[in-house]
């Protein structure tokens, strides 16, 4: 794991974030912060709160309590800055049918201020760094779930955002392409990006997250580093809040 840069605010803060859903608190007085570098894995029962969790990160739903920095700024204050700064694959990948794969691209691109020869050239990294480059003049409507998924992911990396936040990314990708999305996030960390990531596959958490948190009923529960060789310890304790509600000492 890159260790966090004291000189610099964590890329993600919240701070006690509270928010009700039909009537209940989806997710309460949650604090949580990620540096430059991080992948954290966001893991929970079916309901525990991680899509509210991520749709929050990502302002596409505002807190009732609480707040959430961006680089040390409030993003809803400024959403030229999440805007920049922000890359977002919700679960299922918002595509519009009727536009081909470079389309998509560029329209993500000039929402985050990116033209001309840059607006391009982007689309053309992420084209091939996602082994879609055959695909680009394909519409979106005839894709498999895959190439939707991995599509979804491409828009979300174009204007290399200081934070990926990503709702079951390896949903729906075959074995080769799980293992190139594992060494495409462990790149990204690499050159600085922090990574956000919900899942419910511990072995996915396991093979490419620093760190690990545990929701359970909108709380908190648990929010550790994940040192490798941790498969075992990391189950025990995902079943002891999943199944119990509390997280006892490995
Ligand atoms: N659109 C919605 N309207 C009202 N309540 C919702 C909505 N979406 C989620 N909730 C409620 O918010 C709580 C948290 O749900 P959330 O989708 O964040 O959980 P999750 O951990 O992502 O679950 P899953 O693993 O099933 O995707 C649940 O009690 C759920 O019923």
């Amino acid at each position: 794991m890159n260790a966090p840069n004291p000189a610099l605010p964590p890329v993600l803060q919240l701070e006690q974030v509270t928010r009700n859903r039909a009537g209940r608190p989806a997710v309460r007085d949650l604090s949580l912060r990620l540096h430059a570098g991080q992948i954290l894995g966001l893991l929970g029962v079916n309901g525990a709160g991680k899509s509210t969790t991520l749709s929050l990160i990502a302002g596409a739903l505002v807190p009732d309590r609480g707040a959430i920095r961006l680089l040390g700024k409030d993003f809803l204050e400024q959403p030229e800055l999440a805007r920049q700064a922000l890359g977002w694959l919700p679960e299922a990948a918002p595509l519009w049918p009727e536009l081909t794969l470079r389309e998509h691209l560029n329209a993500h691109g000039r929402l985050r201020g990116l033209t001309g020869i840059r607006l391009k050239e982007a689309g053309d990294a992420v084209l091939e760094r996602l082994e879609l480059k055959d695909l680009a003049q394909r519409l979106a409507g005839v894709l498999s779930q895959g190439q939707r998924q991995r599509l979804g992911l491409a828009c979300a990396l174009l204007h290399r955002p200081a934070l990926l936040v990503l709702d079951e990314p390896a949903n729906a990708l075959d074995p080769v392409q799980v293992v190139a999305l594992r060494n495409l996030l462990r790149e990204l960390a690499a050159a600085g990006t922090a990574v956000i990531l919900s899942t419910h596959q511990l072995s996915e958490v396991t093979a490419v997250c620093d760190r690990v948190a545990i929701l359970h009923e909108g709380v908190l529960r648990y929010d550790e580093p994940l040192p490798a060789d941790q498969h075992a310890a990391l189950e025990k304790k995902f079943f002891d809040i999943a199944l119990h509600g509390k997280a006892q000492a490995t």
